[in-house]
């Protein structure tokens, strides 16, 4: 099975955080370069999670009404079952879930990202090798940096 790459338009699209631990801040950080409408349910709340004031945190423990606007879910607590409970309820409403402790059961998950201007790569190994996807992002990275991939400007649609 091979993940399909995709540019997801996040207008007007909350993304919905289940648990607010170390593996939440880990996923707004790579988040808020593309959006800061994040929701994030969950009992506590990660400091560095907390000094984010503009995160609408919910106070709770995780149930399916969460869901009700969502259309990209990371379950992302530190039970399983919660998290388990999380995907089932998001395969019913028909949203997209990541589920942090078991990815292969979950739609998607996340790919390294490098991003200069209007260009994105995102770099995955289809969850089989992270550190391997960390270093392919950053060796497209150092090309670009020196100038080896370039951009052409004046025409939006060309790069060489
Ligand atoms: C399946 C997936 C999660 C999902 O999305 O569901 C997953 C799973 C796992 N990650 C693990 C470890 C680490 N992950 C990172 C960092 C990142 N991990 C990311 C993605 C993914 N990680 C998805 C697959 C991506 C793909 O397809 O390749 C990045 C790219 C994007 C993001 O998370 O936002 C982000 C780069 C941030 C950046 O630099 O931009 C670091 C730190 C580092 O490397 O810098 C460590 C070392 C921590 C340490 O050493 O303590 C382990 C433990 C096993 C192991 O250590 O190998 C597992 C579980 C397993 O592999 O079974
Ligand atoms: N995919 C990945 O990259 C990685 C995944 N993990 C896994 O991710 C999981 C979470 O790890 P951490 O964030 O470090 O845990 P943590 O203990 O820092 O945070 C857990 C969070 O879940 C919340 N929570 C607990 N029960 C809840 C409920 N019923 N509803 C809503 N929120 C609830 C807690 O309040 C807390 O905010 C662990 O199972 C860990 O094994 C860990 C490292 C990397």
């Amino acid at each position: 099975m091979k993940y399909l790459p995709i540019n997801i338009n996040l207008t007007n699209t909350e993304i919905l955080i289940v648990g607010g631990g170390n593996v939440a801040l880990h996923k707004v950080e790579g988040l808020e370069r593309f959006t800061q409408n994040i929701r994030v349910v969950s009992p506590e709340l990660h400091a560095g999670l907390k000094e984010r004031e503009w995160i609408k945190w919910e106070q709770k423990n995780y149930d399916c009404e969460d869901l009700k606007d969502a259309f990209l879910v990371f379950a992302a607590t530190n039970h399983r079952q919660v998290n388990e409970q999380v995907r089932n309820d998001a395969q019913k409403h028909r949203c997209l879930v990541n589920v942090v402790d078991n990815p292969s059961i979950g739609d998607f998950i996340s790919p390294a990202i490098y991003s200069e201007g209007d260009m994105i790569v995102a770099v995955s190994s289809g969850g089989k090798n992270v550190h391997a996807a960390v270093k392919w992002r950053n060796d497209i990275r150092d090309l670009a940096e020196r100038g080896l991939i370039k951009w052409i400007p004046g025409n939006k649609d060309k790069t060489l």
